[in-house]
């Protein structure tokens, strides 16, 4: 057995391997260790003809799923392994064999999936210099295939989907995605699969098999080649491992993306469209602020628009007209409400009966969400002609037919197992009742024979039982063994009793029992018979299903806007996003007592693109900025926003760069995170496009940053380099001088008012540059000791009588220094370069007296050696200024 064993195991390196041993699932050596601390089991041992014992813990087989579910969550791989003969009949050793391998991405345990969100395996093959992709919701059958250029652009892409597990193949791995770091970062399994799943011949023929065409041309992937090899891969792979039926993916869809407003991972995390950034939360997110759906399907629906915003006026106007619509009816709106609030995930359960393991309670659970259908459709029915929810409910099928048929055949509680009766109502089928008359009026039979025997044989407290072993027996008390007849005979011996069988009694037994089991066989072959015939219009449940999620997720968009005052805001295409007195849809939910002071966003594409936003720290700089991005994803996903009014011009594109990003992880220096994103934006983004900068160039010292945010003001300003629409927050208040120099400029600040040495935060965007930072007021809000702020106020003095800003605008001075970034050869070479923000901070300090090599005949050389790795630009001041000093000091002493 070990050996078999060791052979399965070798097959299956990568899971962990549950072996089947009668009643439990066991595990052995280094599978043992990890289960025993993961899912915390005893660790046991048990001979295996090696010197030492293999370690060995066990799972009861009954109990299985919630340990595999638990390791699936921690993102292992395991491999069921299976006794595949009944243990009585088998010769020799049990023939076992895995029938399913369980990972993150094709867990079809939906009490362990987040029902709010779509479960994703996803398979990415990279080629030369593309990327095809697939993902697969084995609990829903949607399955998407897509095509990428870039890494980028599949990283964003996962950014979006955010699959439970990826597979791939080699070349992927090793094309310059760390998937370790992507595993640890994004929590989701990464493993390569066999070369041979990515042939493509095999793909094309894989897909024409499953959606039993002959060429793929009716699919509608007119154009794709390395996604179809994706798809492929990625069904095959289910096929092979799951061991279940796929027929419920009854179609693929091409992921078009010039449909959809383009969001990068950056972005979808700083706007927190469906979690929050640092707790990885719903609460504290756009989805939470939207979500009001009553159904799984609809907050999956929901979800997915959240992500995917559109870009056709068309498009948006109409989802826009579906909620006015639902609104102006909100009793109607109401009454579907209510009629969704009992239906199931019709998704995940006509997937469960597809790949048959849906149970009888299943069966009820689908009835009872049928039950729902007539009369919502009969509500979508009453809208007007040429509405999107007169057409839903139209096209609806209200299956009254399933509805039908699981009412007449299925009991109203019926068992979770399939295979011990219960199941199939009275009157459905002849033969069931029949047997089930045999089943009673066997209890007769064994009532009238006890009677008999009991006047037969005298003993007054004569019973007939039953157990699983003996079957029905009379059992006598030892008082009245005397009595006992010869005819009898003897079963079992107990302490006080005897048990006796006769032979009317075993006839008996035989037509009862014989009655029962075919009872059984009959309940479940025609629970099978109900399961298929559902089965058998998959089609039709898929497109209700998804009819029904589309009126959820409206229904809940429309409610969402009507409790919260939003506006219809008007989708144009001329650029212009003109927003009055808009509000951040999530903080207005969190801070109390209406306390949220609106603001307005004024931008178009000719005079006023960039809006450049100062004041103090916790004015409300970030809130407005992320607001007008929000507000305008949420227009393109066709709701309403919290506004008095809102026209929104449709942007392609929202790019955000805001605070520190938590890809720490990733082992990048913020500054350097801080500068590859906008380094993306400056990239990717077109005059369409809306930007969200906030304090960049923060991360380094004050003069490199403060020349970064100048430079990249000015590149977006550009009309011929970039000329996207802008939000701009900073703290250098330098910038607001741009307003004059660049035409399509404006200044704004966030109000405060001074209240002797306080600030009170009034909230409101004005036009103009903030005068002052307030950071020493902000730093004793937040209960910086009194000393510390005393000193801090004595410094801020001190540097502005130097006013360094404004004499380093005139300083133009040129002169010898070596550049360190240089290799060694050339560091001797002089080089002219002008002054670093801080040399001229330290300059300015009056603490150092700047050198000059040129009047000296000494080499660079070992000074530079010491200083190679040293960066002056991302020091601070001091930091700046102990290096010069260090310098200065090594100069004078070769001097
Ligand atoms: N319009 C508003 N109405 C009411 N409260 C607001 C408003 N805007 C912001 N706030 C509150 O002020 C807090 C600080 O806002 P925010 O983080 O946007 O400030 P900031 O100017 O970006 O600060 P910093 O420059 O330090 O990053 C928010 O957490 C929010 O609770």
């Amino acid at each position: 057995m070990m050996q078999k064993y060791v052979e399965t195991k070798e097959e299956y390196k990568d899971c962990i391997l549950f072996y089947r041993l009668g009643d439990f699932y066991e595990m052995f050596f280094e599978d043992a260790k990890i289960c025993s601390q993961e899912l915390e089991l005893t660790l046991t041992g048990k001979s295996c003809g090696l010197e030492e014992r293999a370690p060995m813990c066990g799972v009861p087989f009954h109990a299985v799923d919630g340990y595999l579910n638990k390791l699936v969550s921690k993102g292992y791989k395991v491999a069921i392994c299976e006794q595949v003969e009944d243990p009585k009949l088998a010769k020799g050793l049990v023939k076992r064999a895995v029938t399913r391998v369980v990972t993150p991405g094709t867990n079809l345990d939906t009490k362990a999936l987040d029902e709010s969100r779509n479960n994703y395996l996803m398979c990415v093959v990279y080629t030369t210099n593309a990327y095809g992709v697939s993902y697969v919701d084995v609990t829903t059958g949607d399955y998407y295939l897509a095509e990428f250029e870039s890494e980028n652009q599949l990283l964003d892409e996962i950014g979006k989907v955010v699959p439970s597990e990826i597979i791939c193949n080699d070349p992927f791995l090793v094309s310059g995605i760390d998937f370790a770091d992507l595993q640890a970062r994004l929590g989701m399994v990464v493993s390569a699969i066999d070369a041979w799943y990515f042939d493509e011949d095999k793909c094309y023929d894989t897909l024409k098999h499953h959606f039993k065409v002959g060429s793929l041309n009716g699919l509608g992937l007119d154009g794709y080649s390395i996604g179809i090899i994706a798809a492929g891969a990625a069904l095959e792979y289910l096929e092979e491992t799951q061991k279940i039926s796929l027929d419920h993916i009854t179609k693929i869809t091409p992921y078009v993306s010039d449909r959809y407003m383009l969001l990068d991972r950056a972005t979808r995390r700083n706007l927190e469209l469906c979690e929050t950034m640092r707790e990885k939360a719903k609460r504290g997110s756009l989805f939470w602020v939207l979500d009001k759906t009553k159904t799984a399907m609809g907050a999956r629906m929901l979800r997915n628009a959240i992500e995917q915003p559109l870009l056709s006026k068309e498009e948006i106007d109409q989802r826009l007209d579906t909620i006015e619509a639902l609104n102006q009816n909100a009793i109607n709106r109401e009454e579907i409400r209510e009629y969704l609030g009992p239906i199931y995930d019709l998704e995940r359960l006509i997937s469960k009966i597809s790949y048959r393991s849906a149970n009888p309670r299943d069966l009820i659970a689908f009835r009872q969400s049928l039950s729902m259908l007539p009369p919502i459709k009969q509500v979508l029915n009453s809208f007007e002609e040429g509405t999107l929810l007169k057409q839903y409910g139209q096209e609806m099928d209200a299956l009254e037919d399933l509805f039908a048929l699981i009412d007449a055949s299925i009991m109203e509680e019926p068992p979770l197992t399939v295979r011990e009766g219960g199941m199939i109502k009275d009157g459905y089928n002849e033969e069931v009742d029949h047997l089930r008359r045999a089943k009673t009026d066997g209890k007769q039979w064994l009532a009238d024979l006890l009677e008999k025997e009991k006047e037969r044989t005298d003993i007054k407290n004569l019973k007939i039982k039953y157990n699983k072993v003996f079957g029905y027996y009379l059992e006598v008390t030892n008082s009245y063994k005397d009595l006992v007849p010869d005819d009898w005979t003897r079963k079992q011996t107990l302490a006080n009793a005897e048990r006796y069988t006769t032979p009317r009694l075993k006839e008996l037994e035989d037509s009862i029992m014989g009655a029962e089991d075919r009872l059984c066989n009959l309940e479940y072959s025609i629970f099978c018979d109900v399961r298929e015939k559902i089965y058998a219009q998959i089609g039709k449940v898929q497109t209700t299903a998804k009819i029904i999620a589309a009126v959820d997720m409206f229904a809940s968009l429309a409610l969402v806007a009507e409790q919260n005052n939003y506006v219809r805001p008007q989708i144009t295409t001329d650029g212009k996003i003109d927003i009055r007195e808009g509000r951040h849809p999530v903080v207005e939910k969190m801070i109390r007592n209406d306390m949220f002071v609106s603001n307005d966003t004024y931008l178009d594409d000719k005079k006023h693109k960039i809006a450049i936003i100062t004041g103090p720290n916790m004015a409300g700089k970030s809130t407005y900025m992320r607001q007008t991005a929000l507000l305008v994803l949420m227009a393109q996903i066709g709701s309403f926003v919290p506004a008095q009014s809102a026209q929104i011009g449709i942007v392609d594109r929202i790019f955000t760069r805001v605070g520190a990003s938590d890809d720490l992880a990733s082992g990048q220096s913020t500054f350097m995170i801080e500068m590859t994103e906008v380094a993306n934006i400056l990239r990717n983004a077109t005059k369409n496009s809306l930007i969200i900068l906030d304090e960049i160039g923060r991360g380094t010292s004050t003069f490199d940053g403060l020349s970064i945010a100048w430079a990249v003001v000015e590149y977006i300003a550009n009309t011929k380099l970039l000329g996207a629409k802008t939000l701009f927050a900073t703290h250098y208040h330098e910038l607001t001088e741009l307003e004059g120099k660049l035409e399509s400029v404006d200044n704004y600040c966030i109000a405060v008012k001074e209240q002797g040495e306080d600030i009170v935060f009034l909230r409101k965007i004005i036009k103009g540059g903030a005068d002052k930072s307030y950071g020493i007021q902000v730093a004793k809000l937040a209960g910086v000791p009194e000393n510390v702020l005393k000193r801090a106020r004595e410094i801020v003095q001190q540097l502005s009588d130097h006013d360094i800003a404004s004499k380093a605008k005139d300083i133009e001075v040129e002169y010898e220094i070596p550049d360190y970034d240089y290799g060694i050869e050339q560091q001797s070479k002089r080089r002219v370069r002008k002054k670093t923000a801080s040399e001229i901070e330290s300059e300015k300090l009056g603490q150092l007296s700047l050198f000059d090599t040129s009047n000296t005949n000494i080499k660079m050389d070992d000074i530079i050696l010491e200083l190679h790795d040293i960066n002056l630009s991302d020091t601070t001041p001091i930091e700046a200024l102990n290096i010069l000093y260090k310098m200065q000091e090594k100069l004078k002493e070769r001097m």
